[in-house]
């Protein structure tokens, strides 16, 4: 187990819906998206004094984008939390928000801080070129014949992975119809409610008179789920990625826009301020894999996670890992043998959408939430692969 000075625990986590690219978010800064549950977290307690929060970490896929500027210190102002409070964004690309959450309990776990808030904010609206090829690379890094797979778009390493562990075509569009199938479940029957904070989207419409009329729209629920997917409609998308290929639009994750936070204390502060927490952070782990093999990140990333929080994979009654692809969720699960019942059991990112940085913050709000419903769920995770070869794991245990 890791060496740690005191213990991390999360008191609330909150996210914003989340809404397809170029949908109900598309105007909206991801700061503001930020700010919103930024101040929604801190509210949670009513007591506490928001300048003790030791830092605001982060996490952001594309701040080179439109997204600069270190949004989690704008974001945080944005929030009226008071000036002294710092802010950090981090990149670590589709887990940045599930890194920024690791970060900031073990800035807890250290002892450097009582009070740390976590979060994660994207807008893919905002950064249309980024799936594109405007991106710098240094060319010395494919001097080495291993690392060709780092200028693979995200969806060719899904069709390597697809070929390598077999996944089929048919098992692809069955996963990603049970995916929707979960999520609009989940929305129907009220599952999202504790962990959305609705957003209102404020359009500033010029009139012909030379007024400005300010149309405002409540956003309540995400927006990706889709009541109408179907076996038939899957299996008649043609592949995107590969001509022969099997990855299509309606099993890849979708772009969207979104934000999350997550407020966490160390045992002092949940004394001094009488909060009851709802999980503890218990371990954290990350790992390298091949590039062009980058979906199958959870695979070296998830015992890792479970070694360091001394927790057996049998013990973990949900998790969340993250869809980027039905093709590698599927062939992660394959080889951990994780059990399809507790594998996002109120579906993923092909339905919910993935707003890459911000995605691990969300689901952390979800497997809060999960944890807050449910006093039998002991252990939970959440892992992501990560573009450039990478997969993520942490660990969260019911207190
Ligand atoms: C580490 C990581 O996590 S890596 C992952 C990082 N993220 C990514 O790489 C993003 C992956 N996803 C993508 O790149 C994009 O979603 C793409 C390229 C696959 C598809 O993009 P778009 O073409 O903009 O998607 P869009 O939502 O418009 O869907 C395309 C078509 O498929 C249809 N479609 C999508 N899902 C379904 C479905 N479940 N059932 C039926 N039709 C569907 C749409 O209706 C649309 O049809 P239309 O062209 O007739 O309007």
């Amino acid at each position: 187990m890791s060496k740690q000075i005191q213990d991390a625990y999360i008191v609330a986590a909150l996210r914003t819906p989340v809404a397809r690219r170029n949908g109900a978010f598309r105007h909206v800064r991801p700061d503001d998206l930020l700010a919103q549950v930024l101040a929604a977290v801190a509210a949670a307690v009513p007591a506490l004094d928001a300048g003790e929060i030791g830092d605001v970490i982060t996490g952001c896929a594309m701040p080179e984008a439109e997204q600069g500027m270190n949004v989690a210190r704008i974001g945080l102002l944005l929030a009226g939390l008071p000036e002294r409070v710092p802010g950090v964004t981090i990149n670590r690309f589709c887990a940045s928000g599930l890194q920024a959450v690791a970060d900031a309990a073990a800035r807890i776990r250290l002892g450097e801080a009582d009070v740390m808030i976590a979060a994660g904010t994207e807008s893919m609206s905002a950064m249309p070129q980024i799936m594109g090829n405007k991106v710098s690379l240094n060319p010395a890094i494919f001097a080495r014949a291993e690392n060709v797979g780092i200028a693979y778009g995200m969806g060719l390493t899904a069709e390597k992975v697809a070929a390598q562990w077999q996944v089929s075509r048919a098992d692809q569009d069955a996963f990603a119809l049970e995916s929707h199938r979960r999520a609009c479940a989940a929305i129907a029957g009220g599952r999202f409610a504790d962990e959305i904070r609705p957003y209102t989207v404020r359009a500033h419409v010029p009139g012909e008179d030379g007024t400005v009329r300010v149309i405002e729209r409540v956003v309540e629920h995400d927006e990706g789920p889709r009541a109408d997917a179907s076996a038939e409609g899957l299996a008649k998308l043609k592949p995107v990625f590969a001509a022969r290929g099997s990855v299509t639009a309606g099993n890849s994750s979708q772009m969207s826009d979104g934000a999350a936070a997550v407020l966490l204390m160390s045992e002092a502060a949940l004394k001094r301020y009488q909060v009851t927490p709802v999980a503890r952070f218990a371990g954290y782990a990350v790992a390298g894999v091949a590039p062009q093999l980058m979906g199958i990140g959870p695979v070296e990333a998830i015992p890792r996670a479970l070694a360091r929080a001394a927790v057996g994979l049998g013990e973990i009654g949900w998790i969340e890992l993250n869809e980027a692809f039905a093709a590698q969720a599927l062939a992660v699960m394959r080889e951990l043998g994780l059990d399809p019942e507790k594998v996002n059991p109120l579906g993923g990112a092909i339905a919910l959408g993935h707003p890459l940085g911000a995605t691990g913050a969300i689901r952390s709000a979800t497997l809060i939430a999960a944890m807050r419903r449910d006093p039998a769920l002991r252990y939970g995770m959440i892992s992501m692969c990560i573009g450039t070869g990478m997969g993520a794991a942490g660990v969260f245990e019911r207190v």
